[in-house]
């Protein structure tokens, strides 16, 4: 099989069962390399999990997780951040006692394969903050770097994140409503910011959304989950006309 033909992720008949509940079912998906894949679907429906699942925070019962071709099923989330996956949560990660600058130095200096120890690295330590500077400055807070990151507003904290994520150099990345929170006046620049990301360095992503005008402006296509499995993957247009999805999810107000 060629490198282009390999999936950048793929999960396999994957279940998860907490205690008698079933929270994931033969769930199926593969993301093409670079592509921008939309996960929709109600409340409870799975979203979440299927990432903790492929990120490695929950281990599934069955299936399989393979990343760029690899088998990461068993593997730590440390392991898995090293094969080039990363992810934003419902909730903020960032350390928020640090500098914005420092959020994203301490990331790069990763992404650059240094250490967290910015002793032993002070050259890679010194292109870390570069690397820093110029990716916030990208995503618009270059004008916040010494500003604690726990003092930001919610929309900015939402761009620190993903400042933070550029600079780890993922290839794959799980946003988990990355718009949950964000005022209006935020919304089209972090959508922007998030586009770029995807653009400029070809970013597989994979996108939890609930902002429906947002999600549809940005992906390929769109996976919607109901009851722990994938009811449909297709293109948005293709979704939107899916007599199945629109009685199962989007019902008549779609
Ligand atoms: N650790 C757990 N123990 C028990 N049940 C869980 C656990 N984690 C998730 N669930 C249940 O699994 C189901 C799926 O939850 P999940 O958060 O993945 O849904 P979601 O689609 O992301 O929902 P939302 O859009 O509200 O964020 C829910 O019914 C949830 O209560």
């Amino acid at each position: 099989m060629s490198t282009t033909a390999t999936p950048a992720l793929q999960v396999k008949d994957l279940g998860l069962k907490i205690g008698g509940a079933t929270i994931l079912e033969d769930v199926d998906l593969e993301v093409a390399q670079g592509s921008f894949i939309g996960v929709i679907g109600p409340n409870g429906a799975g979203k979440t999990t299927l990432f903790n699942v492929v990120s490695g925070i929950a281990r599934p019962t069955s299936g399989t997780v393979h990343l760029g071709g690899r088998d990461v099923t068993g593997t730590s989330v440390h392991r898995r951040a090293r094969a080039g996956l990363g992810r934003t949560f419902q909730t903020s990660s960032l350390f928020p006692q640090l500098s914005v600058r420092e959020n994203v130095r301490m990331a790069s200096q990763v992404g650059l394969g240094g250490s967290l120890s910015p002793w032993r690295f002070p050259s890679r330590t010194d292109r870390a903050t570069r690397e820093a500077e110029e990716h916030l400055g990208e995503v618009g807070l270059g004008d916040k770097l010494d500003l604690a990151a726990g003092s930001l507003s919610h929309g900015d904290k939402r761009k620190l994140e993903i400042a933070v994520l550029r600079a780890t150099d993922a290839d794959v990345v799980l946003l988990d409503e990355p718009m949950a929170g964000v005022g209006s006046g935020d919304v089209a620049g972090l959508s922007d910011t998030i586009r770029q990301m995807h653009r400029e360095k070809g970013s597989t992503i994979l996108m939890v959304e609930h902002h429906m005008e947002v999600l549809l402006g940005l992906v390929d296509k769109v996976a919607v989950m109901y009851f722990g499995t994938i009811i449909a993957f297709d293109t948005p247009d293709a979704i939107m006309s899916n007599p199945t999805v629109q009685s199962a999810y989007l019902g008549t107000s779609a």
